[in-house]
């Protein structure tokens, strides 16, 4: 579905990403893993325009996303969940909400997107009136979730959706992520939390010094192994 192929990207003169290629297969959950400074948010501001790629393709169902400028991205039906669950706290929770689906072709089903939303977020319901700002991390961090599925992307990226959460919060968060992959949503789930992100995904990315080196179906992962490649700092090590 989502193709990437040989992509150098990084910033300036620094280069970050190394002919790094992945498959990203629909209505799967895909995580993708590594060590700080791995090149993780990298790879997805690369995915979402953010930052150009000077060598390589991205293709969307076989169509290249290269050169598409990220505020065109929800146009082809793929939405990023920032870290650091940036929400407008000046904004009420139901603004947010609708703020994600602010684009012509979501505003006709935001009315019914909203409703799935408080469905699937009982407390966002709850607070709907509730400045953004007033939230709690975990709270945040559901209503950025919320907010990124108001347009109905064919394609969800997440990044670090666990960081700095609570144990109980971490426990919801992972909840949620299953129920949206038992719904055949397509996900990119990019978490430090690495225990977690293998056992709800369907497919494992490892990345280290901006390479793949470790793709895996999930349910043919050792974490034994995984961990050693994780801790390797080798550049040369692979899978
Ligand atoms: N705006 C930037 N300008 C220059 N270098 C950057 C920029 N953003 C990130 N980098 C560098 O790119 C490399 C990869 O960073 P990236 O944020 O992609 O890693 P990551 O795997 O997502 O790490 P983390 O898990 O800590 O978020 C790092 O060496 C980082 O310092």
């Amino acid at each position: 579905m989502l193709e990437i192929q040989n992509v150098r990207a990084g910033y300036g003169a620094i280069n970050v990403l190394w002919d790094l290629s992945l498959s990203i297969a629909p209505g799967k959950l895909t995580t993708i893993i590594g060590q700080n400074g791995a090149g993780k948010t990298t790879l997805l501001r690369a995915m979402m325009g953010l930052i150009p790629v000077s060598q390589g393709t991205i293709t969307l169902d076989g169509k290249p996303l290269n050169g598409t400028p990220t505020w065109d991205m929800h146009k082809v039906s793929m939405a990023m969940i920032p870290e650091g669950r940036m929400v407008f706290r000046d904004m009420t929770v139901e603004e947010n909400l609708m703020m994600g689906a602010f684009a012509p072709q979501h505003r006709a089903h935001a009315a019914r997107n909203l409703e799935r939303s408080f469905e699937m977020f009982p407390r966002l319901r709850e607070r709907r009136r509730q400045m953004a700002g007033s939230l709690s991390g975990g709270e945040a961090q559901m209503l950025a979730m919320a907010r990124g599925l108001m347009s109905d992307p064919k394609v969800l990226i997440i990044d670090e959706p666990s960081l700095g959460l609570a144990p109980v919060m971490v426990n919801e968060l992972f909840a949620i992520l299953k129920r949206l992959k038992d719904d055949g949503r397509t996900m990119i789930l990019v978490e430090q939390n690495t225990h977690r992100a293998v056992g709800v995904a369907d497919h494992v990315y490892l990345m280290q010094s901006g390479k793949v080196v470790l793709s895996q179906a999930a349910s043919e992962v050792s974490l034994e192994h995984l961990h050693g490649l994780y801790f390797a700092r080798e550049s040369g090590v692979t899978a």
